[in-house]
Formats: C-alpha cells, structure tokens, sequence
C-alpha cells in the first residue's frame, strides 16, 4: 500500500498524544493560557503537538511540519513548562516495538521544547508537509465536549494520508448521532475511535488504544437517496460557522432533522463513518482564513470514504498556498451523489445575502 509507513507513524503518533490528552481531558490541572488571537491553549495542546513533532521527525527527519502551536510560552513560564513535561513523560505506547516506530520516550525538556518549535513551516505546494492540529476544538477539550488530534501529510500541497483521534466519539462506526453526542462527552469505556486514510487507498476506524495497532474497520459515508432525510454537523461555536446560514440551507433541502452541533474535526469524522451525512461551515466573518489543520486530515477521511469537500462557493480547499486556506471560505462535506444539490442550495443561500 502506498505511504504505508508514514499511515503506520502517523497513526501510533496520534494514538501516543492522544494519552496524553486524555490524562489532561479528565484532570482538573488544564493550564489554559490564552493566545493572542484570545483563544485558549491547555498543556494538552502542547504536550500533544511536542510528541507528535518528536514521531515525524524520528520517522521522516526531512518532513516539514506546520502545527498550531509553538513554545514560545513554554520557554518563558517555568511552571506551565514542567507541567508539560511530566505530562510528556508519562504518556508511552504500552508495546515497546510500536513506541520504537515514534522514536521512544522524548529525552530532555530542550528537545520537548525543540520538537514544539518545529511546526513552524509555511507549507506551501513543493514537497512533504505535515499539517498538525493537536487539539481540534479546545474549546469543546474543556467544555467537555469533543475534541480531535489531528494530522496530516500533504504531498505537494495535496492531503494525501489523515489520521484523526477521537477520545471522546464512541467506537461503534453506527452508534446513532444525537446532540448528545456533542454535549457533555466523556471518554470512558466504549469511547475513543482513531481514524485513517491514505488519498486512493480508502478510510478505515479502530478503537484508540495504548498499546499496538488493533482491529481496523473499512469506514464509508452512508448512502443518502433522499436529501431530505440527511442530518448535517455543525461547530458548537456561533463564531466559528453561520448556524443561521446553515439552518437556512437545511430548510431548502428540506431537512427536518435538528444540527448535530460538535466541536473540531470529529464532524468530518462523523461524516465519514456515515454517522451523520453533511458538514456546513458557512462563514461569519469573511475575514477569517481557516487554517490549513483545522481541514487536512478531515477531508483525506471524507474523500476516501466516499464524499466530496469544497469551499462554500464550491472552490475545491487550496492546501498548497500557505498556513491558512485563504483562498477559500468556509467549508461544506457530503456524500458525493449529493454534493452537487447541497452546493447548489449553499449558493442560493449566499446569493441572497
Ligand atoms: N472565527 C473563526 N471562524 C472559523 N473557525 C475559527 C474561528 N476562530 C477559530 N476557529 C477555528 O475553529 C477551530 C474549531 O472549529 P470547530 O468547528 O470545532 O468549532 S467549535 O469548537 O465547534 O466551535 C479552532 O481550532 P482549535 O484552535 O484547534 O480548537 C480554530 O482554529
Ligand atoms: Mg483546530
Ligand atoms: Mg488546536
Ligand atoms: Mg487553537
């Protein structure tokens, strides 16, 4: 199978910091320091992205990473810092031969810190490139809600293999999608799915373990023959997608269904196992530029799971031009036999605007 070292890597990365976040998920220590754009970072977003970064780099020494976050406010708190490194630590693959595969434990606090600092890339449409969202939904990581560790690579600015785990989604690929599923999460027993996908090679799910690599399920969207009979997901955040756009272009599909409101990428997730059907992110703000891992590894699932993903004027997402999307708003994810009704209906909803 094509890029099967890199699924392999990428998938024992993203299981190995998704214990990580998850001893901070149920502690009540978050150490939330706000970023300049006013959102939040825990010492689980930085203790995440640093093992990943540490896995890739092991792996791929020549691969460049574009992730959320950086050290900067590590180097300056001493206290959020030892935080992150005793959370650093702790968290191992309990199978020595695949903790191997990711390098083993990260040995000291400077190359925790150097291994945070190097997902400053600038992408771009030349070459390997990984897109890195260690926690997708920190917002929903301290709600409760859900939350997604995210990653990419992209091969010329095209995403070509995504993994994404879900602590908190429940593993069975059926289990029916409410706002429950949204709302007050948790990840205790039944929870916790790690999806993966390689461009052309399909998509598969598997429960989120500590150990080796176990059970791989072939995931695809449901067929959805009536679109009115779809269920569509949506962030929890107003600000981060037009509810009232969205629920217009429900309404003209003739979707009767209330959203499925939840945080981060377990929405395309969601999508992909046929769990729910559609993905609207309908700009608010036009200034915005998405940014390029809050998307990468959600679409790689979606397309090899059968769905198409576009911007929501229908302008397939630009991976190759930079950190951002900026050339595209918003975001819209169905199963292709009825993505060009549901584009079409976003349009006419924007066209009245
Ligand atoms: N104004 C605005 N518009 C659109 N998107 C924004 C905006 N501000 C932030 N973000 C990004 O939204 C990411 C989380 O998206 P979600 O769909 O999970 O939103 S929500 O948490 O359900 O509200 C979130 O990702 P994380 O920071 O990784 O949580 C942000 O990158
Ligand atoms: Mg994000
Ligand atoms: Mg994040
Ligand atoms: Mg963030």
């Amino acid at each position: 199978m094509a890029y099967e070292k890199e699924l392999d890597v990428a998938l024992l990365a993203v299981q190995r910091a998704s214990i990580l976040t998850r001893t901070v998920f149920s502690s009540h220590t978050k150490g939330t320091l706000t970023k300049s754009d006013s959102s939040p970072v825990t010492i689980g977003d930085l203790g995440a992205q640093a093992l990943i970064i540490a896995s890739i780099k092991h792996a791929f020494p020549e691969d460049e990473v574009v992730g959320e976050e950086d050290a900067d406010d590590l180097r300056k708190d001493e206290q959020e810092r030892t935080l992150v490194w005793d959370l650093v630590q702790a968290a191992r693959l309990d199978d020595i031969s695949a903790e191997d595969k990711i390098g083993g434990p990260i040995k000291t606090v400077d190359d925790m810190l150097t291994a945070l600092d190097s997902g400053r890339s600038n992408g771009g449409n030349k070459g390997r490139v990984w897109a890195l969202d260690p926690i997708d939904g920190t917002k929903g990581f301290l709600r409760g809600g859900q939350y997604a560790v995210c990653l990419a690579l992209m091969v010329d600015g095209v995403p070509t293999v995504g993994v994404i785990g879900c602590p908190n989604l429940p593993i069975d690929d059926q289990a029916p999608l409410d706002s429950s599923v949204g709302a007050d999460a948790d990840d205790k027993e039944g929870k916790g799915v790690l999806f993966g996908a390689v461009k052309g090679e399909g998509a598969t799910s598997r429960p989120l373990s500590k150990g080796a690599l176990q059970g791989s399920k072939k995931i695809s969207m449901k067929a959805v023959p009536d679109v009115s009979q779809a269920s569509f997901c949506e962030s929890v955040e107003a600000g981060h997608s037009s509810h009232g756009d969205n629920a217009a272009i429900a309404s003209k599909l003739g979707i009767t269904k209330p959203s499925v409101r939840m945080d981060s990428q377990a929405k395309y997730a969601s999508i992909a196992r046929g769990a729910g059907d559609v993905y609207l992110r309908l700009p608010v703000n036009l200034r915005y530029e998405e940014k390029i891992w809050d998307h990468a590894a959600g679409v790689v699932l979606v397309q090899e799971a059968g769905g198409e993903v576009s911007d929501a004027w229908g302008k397939p997402l630009n991976f190759g031009i930079g950190r951002t999307l900026k050339e595209n708003k918003g975001v819209v994810a169905a199963p292709r036999e009825i993505f060009p009704r549901v584009i079409e209906v976003v349009k006419e909803v924007l066209d009245v605007k």
